[in-house]
C-alpha cells in the first residue's frame, strides 16, 4: 500500500491561502521568487496583472512538495509495492499508452520522443489514463436534460475510485496497469490525478467564470496539476540551488499557460459546448458579454480583449521558463 500518500483535505480557497501564506515564511519567498522577474511581460502589461493578483494554490503545491520531499528519502520498495506482471504484458500496455498519445496530442507526443525511455513511458502512461478520464466524461455531454450531471458524476465517482486502485497496485485494465509500474517507479503522489478529476467536475456544473480567481482555480485543476505530476517524471537535477517549490510553481504555471492557451484557442469550440471560459467581469471592461462570443462577433473590442488575454498567458510561460532550466539536463530540452 502507498500509505505514505494518503490524501488529506481538498484544496482550500484562494482566502485560506492567504492565512497560510502569511505563516509559511518559505512559501511565500518561493512564491517572491518565482514572480519577481517575469521576463518578456511588458510593465504595462505586468502590473495589470499583479492589479489583478496571480490567485494562488500555494497550499496545494506546499502539501505536494512536502510529500514529495518525503517519498524522495524512502527506498523504491517503501513508496509502493511493485506489482508483478508479465513483460510481455507490460510492453503491450505501454504501446498502447503511447498510441493514445501520438494520436490525440500529436505536437505533446514528439516532445515526449525527445525523452529517456523510462520517461517517455511514464509520461504515455499517465496521458493515457487522463486523456481516457477526460473522454469518458465529453461522451457524457451528449446525453441532454437532467439526467447529463448525474451520469458525468457517476463515471468521475468511478474513475477516482479506479484512480485509488491504480495507486493501491490494483489496476482494472491495461492502461491502468501501465499507470501502476509508472507509479512504482517514480514517485507519484495522487493528489494532483485527483485535482484533474475535481477540474472535470467543476467543468459539469459550470459555463460561466465570474473572474479569473475562478478561471484560476479551473484552469489549476485542468492544467496545472499536469505540471505537478511532472516534476517527479522529469526530475529536478541534482546540483540544482532552487527551492523545490519554486520548480512546482514553475511547472504549474505551464500548465496555466497552455490552458489559458487552449482556452483561447477553443473558444469558437467551448461555445458550440456552451461554454464561455473568458472571465466575464473582463469581458465588460471592453463592453462585451457572453452573447457576444456565442453571436461570433470579432469587433476591434474583442481583438483588444483578446490581446490582453494573450498577454496573460505569456505571462504564465515567462514565470514557468526558469523553472525549465532547474529540471535533470536530459528533461529541459523536452519540457
Ligand atoms: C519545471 C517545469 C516547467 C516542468 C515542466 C512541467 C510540464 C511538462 C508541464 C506540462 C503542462 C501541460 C502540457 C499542461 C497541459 C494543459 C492542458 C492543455 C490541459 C487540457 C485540459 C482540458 O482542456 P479542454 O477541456 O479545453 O480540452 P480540449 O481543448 O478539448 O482538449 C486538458 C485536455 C487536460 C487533459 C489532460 C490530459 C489528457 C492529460 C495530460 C497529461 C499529460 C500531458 C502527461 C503529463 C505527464 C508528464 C510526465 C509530462
Ligand atoms: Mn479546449
Amino acid at each position: 500500500m502507498c500509505s505514505t500518500f494518503s490524501l488529506s483535505s481538498m484544496p482550500c480557497n484562494g482566502a485560506d491561502n492567504g492565512k497560510f501564506l502569511r505563516s509559511k515564511s518559505s512559501v511565500t519567498r518561493a512564491r517572491a521568487e518565482v514572480i519577481a522577474a517575469p521576463k518578456g511581460s511588458s510593465q504595462r502589461g505586468f502590473s495589470r496583472l499583479l492589479k489583478h493578483g496571480i490567485p494562488h494554490t500555494d497550499l496545494q503545491v506546499h502539501e505536494i512538495v512536502e510529500r514529495q520531499s518525503q517519498a524522495n528519502s524512502l527506498s523504491k520498495q517503501d513508496i509502493c509495492r511493485k506489482p508483478e506482471f508479465h513483460p510481455a504484458f507490460l510492453e503491450e500496455a505501454y504501446e498502447r499508452c503511447r498510441n493514445i498519445c501520438a494520436e490525440y496530442a500529436k505536437t505533446f507526443y514528439l516532445g515526449t520522443r525527445l525523452m529517456t525511455e523510462e520517461r517517455q513511458k511514464a509520461t504515455w502512461a499517465i496521458y493515457a489514463e487522463m486523456f481516457s478520464a477526460v473522454w469518458c466524461r465529453r461522451t457524457d455531454e451528449l446525453v441532454d436534460g437532467p439526467n447529463a450531471v448525474l451520469m458525468s458524476t457517476a463515471v468521475l465517482d468511478r474513475w477516482e475510485e479506479r484512480l485509488q486502485d491504480i495507486f493501491d497496485g490494483r489496476p482494472y485494465d491495461m492502461l491502468d496497469a501501465a499507470l501502476t509500474d509508472t507509479i512504482s517507479k517514480f514517485p507519484l503522489d495522487i493528489k494532483p490525478f485527483r485535482g484533474m478529476i475535481e477540474g472535470m467536475r467543476m467543468d459539469t456544473t459550470r459555463f460561466r467564470y465570474d473572474n479569473f480567481q475562478e478561471l484560476y482555480l479551473y484552469c489549476y485543476y485542468v492544467a496545472g496539476t499536469v505540471g505537478l505530476m511532472s516534476v517527479p517524471v522529469m526530475e529536478i537535477a541534482a546540483e540544482s540551488e532552487a527551492s523545490a517549490q519554486s520548480i512546482y510553481n514553475a511547472a504549474l504555471y505551464l500548465g496555466i499557460g497552455n490552458q489559458l492557451t487552449n482556452i483561447l484557442r477553443d473558444v469558437g469550440e467551448d461555445a458550440l459546448r456552451g461554454r464561455v471560459y473568458l472571465p466575464q467581469d473582463e469581458l465588460a471592461q471592453f463592453g462585451l458579454c457572453g452573447q457576444d462570443v456565442f453571436a461570433r462577433k470579432v469587433t476591434d473590442g474583442w481583438r483588444e480583449f483578446m490581446k490582453e488575454q494573450i498577454t496573460r498567458a505569456r505571462f504564465y510561460f515567462d514565470l514557468a521558463e526558469e523553472g525549465a532550466s532547474k529540471l535533470e539536463k536530459a528533461s529541459r530540452w523536452p519540457v
